[in-house]
């Protein structure tokens, strides 16, 4: 049974206003104990008479906050209510604000009144708020948002303090995306990754490439709008495939010359248009190593915002232990070879990428890319039994 989606019976509903006083008999109740909020999910409920009971569609907290994100990118009214109560994270050209506290690192959050004060004191107007980004909200509706202060802003910001001056207000420093992901939580290098992305895309598509007139950002940033021809612009990934490719003992790592020395990962690729994941998966290995594909498994996906928005599409794939010959692509890679069980369990189990950088040892992606995720699933269980291509 859907989790979201279950009912409950009711023996007595009364609607007070907008309010409703039930008395529920729940018929599973274990699932409260999965997650559930109770009292949100039923401020939300949807009421409905079926046959001789009440039935009541719960909404998850997920859901609720699913629905007001939508209502606030659809909503340009709704989304700068938002903006009132809502939290700001501060950007300066692409690289995320950083506070240190002890040893660890934050991403700070500003209040609207907060960012007001400081946009003045950087000699900013107060309405370059408006070229904010939503990326999310929290359990209890408190929108995030993400404001590069000197991206997209107008001339007046050459009379506006210096990075190092602003870093001082601030009592932070804005640090390197790539940089700053090591340094935080998940949850604050997720919501980052996002707000960069959307941030980078906004500053890229300023112009209509019809008309070539300026275009309009939605409050959210979920789009952008040529005010002379309606033409809507949304925000892109482009889709990547990675796969680990295997022989049913070995994996196939390789490396661009483009990588920190030492360094092998998974192949990967852009999907060309028109083509389905599972063929760019074939065609990339084809290209890039000369084998084919025989079997072929999704693994699971990922946003990577360097150098600009991908959408990772990561899969395991086999090929026939006979053809397993690698011939290499030398535009695309510099090497590539079959790595065993052993020497990739030990890899993974001392990726320790600044030392084994400077030894010049074989080492693998970090944690955070689906490339490591990948090579650690097949490392737990080589085994995988992928379906055909
Ligand atoms: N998160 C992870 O674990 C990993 C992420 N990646 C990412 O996957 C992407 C693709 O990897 P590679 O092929 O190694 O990258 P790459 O940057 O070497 O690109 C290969 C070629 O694809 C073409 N290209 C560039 N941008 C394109 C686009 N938007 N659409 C279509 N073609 C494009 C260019 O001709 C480029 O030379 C890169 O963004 C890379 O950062 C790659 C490996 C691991």
């Amino acid at each position: 049974m859907e989790l979201l989606d279950f009912y409950c019976q009711c023996e007595n509903v009364l609607f007070m206003g907008n309010k409703i006083l039930i008395d529920i008999q729940f018929k599973r109740n274990h699932l409260l104990q999965n997650g559930f909020d109770l009292t949100m999910s039923l401020y939300c409920g949807i009421a409905c008479r079926r046959k001789s009971f009440w039935c009541f569609r719960l909404l998850s907290t997920y859901v609720t906050k699913t629905r007001y994100l939508f209502e606030l990118k659809e909503d340009d009214d709704a989304c700068k209510k938002a903006q009132q109560t809502g939290a700001f994270y501060l950007f300066h050209s692409l690289a995320p604000l950083l506070q240190k506290s002890g040893h660890q690192y934050q991403a700070p959050r500003h209040s609207l009144l907060e960012l007001e004060r400081l946009l003045a004191k950087f000699g900013q107007d107060t309405q370059r708020i408006e070229d904010s980004v939503l990326i999310g909200c929290s359990e209890q509706h408190e929108a995030r948002f993400a404001l590069d202060l000197v991206l997209n802003s107008s001339s007046s910001i050459n009379a506006s303090l210096q990075k190092s001056e602003m870093e001082t207000e601030l009592k932070g420093s804005f640090t390197k995306l790539r940089k700053a992901l090591f340094q935080l939580n998940t949850k604050d290098a997720s919501l980052l990754t996002t707000a960069q992305a959307l941030l980078r895309w906004h500053d890229a598509h300023q112009f209509c490439s019809r008309s070539g007139q300026p275009t309009k950002k939605n409050m959210a940033g979920s789009k952008r709008v040529c005010p002379s021809n309606k033409i809507i612009y949304y925000p892109q990934m482009a889709p990547v495939v990675i796969t680990l490719v295997s022989d049913g003992t070995r994996c196939l790592l390789a490396r661009q010359s483009s990588f920190p020395k030492g360094m092998y990962s998974a192949l990967a690729g852009f999907c060309d248009i028109g083509e389905s994941m599972e063929e760019a998966v074939r065609r990339e290995v084809a290209e890039e190593v000369g084998l084919e594909v025989e079997t072929l498994q999704y693994s699971a996906s990922q946003h990577w915002p360097f150098p600009n928005s991908s959408l990772m599409i990561a899969c395991h794939a086999t090929v026939k232990p006979g053809q397993t010959e690698i011939q290499v692509n030398l535009k695309e890679l510099e090497a590539a070879g079959w790595f065993s069980h052993d020497e990739v369990a030990t890899a993974l189990r001392k990726n320790n990428p600044y030392t084994q950088q400077q030894n010049g040892t074989f080492w693998l992606p970090p944690k955070l890319a689906i490339a490591h995720q990948l090579i650690k699933e097949w490392v737990e269980k080589p085994s995988c039994s992928p379906l055909p291509a």
